[in-house]
C-alpha cells in the first residue's frame, strides 16, 4: 500500500500546513496539520462546544456507520506553545491519500483552547510522533503512520513541504522525482518519542562552516526553527538593525534589512535555508519590523527544525527498526 497528499500552506507565511483526510461511512472530509512533533490524531467534532468552533469542519461520530466510541477513554494534550485540547476516542474509518486505516483511533474534542479556535483553518491534527507520546488513557493508541505501517509497500513517510505553494506527504514510498542527489540518512533516538536527529554544524551566509553537533527534532508542526541562542546571535549579528524583542518575543529586524542564507549540515550534506524564509513575516500587517524565521531555542530545552528547515529539503521518515531520518536536496 501507499498514499499520497497536499500539504496545503494555511496562511501567506506558512505558519502551518493541512492535508485532506475522511473519516467514517459516509466519508467526513476534514483538513488537518500533520505534525511530526505530536503523536495524537484529535479532531474539532459534534462533542466541541458550538462557542469553540469558528468555521472549522467537524466529524460527527454518530453520522457515522463505522464508528464506534472507544469506552472509558479520554485524551488531553498541551503543546509546547500553550494551546490545549481534550476530549474523548472513537474508532473509525480513516484515509489519507488513498492509504486506509480500518481502526484508527480518531480523539473527538470536548474542549479546545482559544489559539485553536481562532485558527480556522485547521479541524485538526495528525501526530506522526512516535506512539509512546500518545495521550489517550487507560490504553494509548497508535498513529496513522504506526496502524498503517505494516500494510505500507516501505515502511516510510515523505515531507516535501513547500513555500506558498502544495507540498506532500507520502506514505510507503520514496518519489525519486521530489529531490535531487542523494538521501543523507542519521540515526534517530526516539526519546522522548520524537524524531530527534543531530545536525553536523552550521554557516551563515558564506561565513565558513561551524562543525558542531546539534541535536533537535524534526518537527512539522512548528514553524519555525529554533536552535542555541550562540548560532542564532551569530546569524543576527550579520543583519542591520536586527535585536532580540522581549516585546515580541524573539529577534526582529527591519523588513528592509539584507538577511544571510542560514546552511545547516547533516552528516557531509549541507542545506540552506534561503533568506526569504527567515524574513518570516512583519510583526503586524503591513509593519516595516520582521520577525525571523530562526530563534533561540533557549526557553524551549529542545532544538526544533520546523517548518523553515523543512521546506529546504525533501525529508524521509524511516519506520524501520531503528528509525533513521534522511535528508536530500531538491
Ligand atoms: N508548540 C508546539 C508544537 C510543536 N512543537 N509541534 N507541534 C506543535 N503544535 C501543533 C499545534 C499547536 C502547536
Amino acid at each position: 500500500d501507499t498514499g499520497s497528499a497536499a500539504a496545503v500552506p494555511i496562511d501567506d507565511v506558512d505558519i502551518a500546513y493541512v492535508t485532506p483526510v475522511t473519516i467514517g461511512t459516509p466519508p467526513q472530509t476534514l483538513q488537518l496539520d500533520f505534525d511530526t512533533g505530536s503523536s495524537d490524531l484529535w479532531v474539532f467534532s459534534s462533542h466541541t462546544p458550538a462557542s469553540q468552533v469558528r468555521g472549522q469542519e467537524i466529524y460527527s461520530p454518530n453520522k457515522s456507520s463505522t464508528a464506534k466510541l472507544l469506552e472509558g477513554h479520554t485524551w488531553s494534550i498541551t503543546y509546547g506553545d500553550g494551546s490545549a485540547s481534550r476530549g474523548n476516542v472513537y474508532v473509525d474509518n480513516f484515509t489519507v491519500g488513498g492509504l486506509s486505516v480500518a481502526q484508527q483511533a480518531v480523539q473527538t474534542a470536548q474542549q479546545v483552547s482559544s489559539s485553536f479556535t481562532s485558527e480556522t483553518n485547521i479541524d485538526g491534527l495528525l501526530g506522526l510522533g512516535f506512539s509512546t507520546l500518545n495521550t489517550v488513557s487507560p490504553k494509548s493508541q497508535l498513529t496513522f503512520f504506526d496502524n498503517a505501517k505494516a500494510s505500507l509497500d516501505s515502511p516510510v513517510f515523505t515531507v516535501d513541504l513547500k513555500a506558498q505553494a502544495a507540498g506532500t506527504y507520502d506514505f510507503g514510498f520514496i518519489d525519486k522525482a521530489k529531490y535531487t542527489g542523494e538521501i543523507t540518512y542519521v540515526p534517530v533516538n526516539t526519546n522522548p518519542g520524537y524524531w530527534t536527529f543531530t545536525s553536523s554544524g552550521y554557516a551563515v551566509g558564506s561565513g565558513s562552516f561551524s562543525s558542531q553537533s546539534i541535536t533537535g527534532i524534526a518537527d512539522t508542526g512548528t514553524s519555525l526553527v529554533y536552535l542555541p541562542t550562540a548560532i542564532v546571535t551569530a546569524y543576527y549579528r550579520q543583519v542591520s538593525g536586527a535585536t532580540n524583542s522581549r516585546n515580541y518575543g524573539g529577534y526582529v529586524f527591519p523588513c528592509s534589512s539584507a538577511l544571510p542564507t542560514f546552511t545547516f549540515g547533516v552528516g557531509d550534506a549541507r542545506f540552506t535555508i534561503p533568506s526569504s524564509y527567515i524574513s518570516y513575516s512583519p510583526i503586524a500587517p503591513g509593519s516595516s519590523t520582521c520577525f525571523g524565521g530562526l530563534q533561540s531555542s533557549s526557553g524551549l530545552g529542545i532544538n526544533i527544525w520546523g517548518d523553515v528547515a523543512l521546506k529546504a529539503a525533501f525529508v524521509v521518515f524511516n519506520g524501520a527498526n531503528p528509525p533513521t531520518i534522511g535528508w536530500a536536496k531538491k
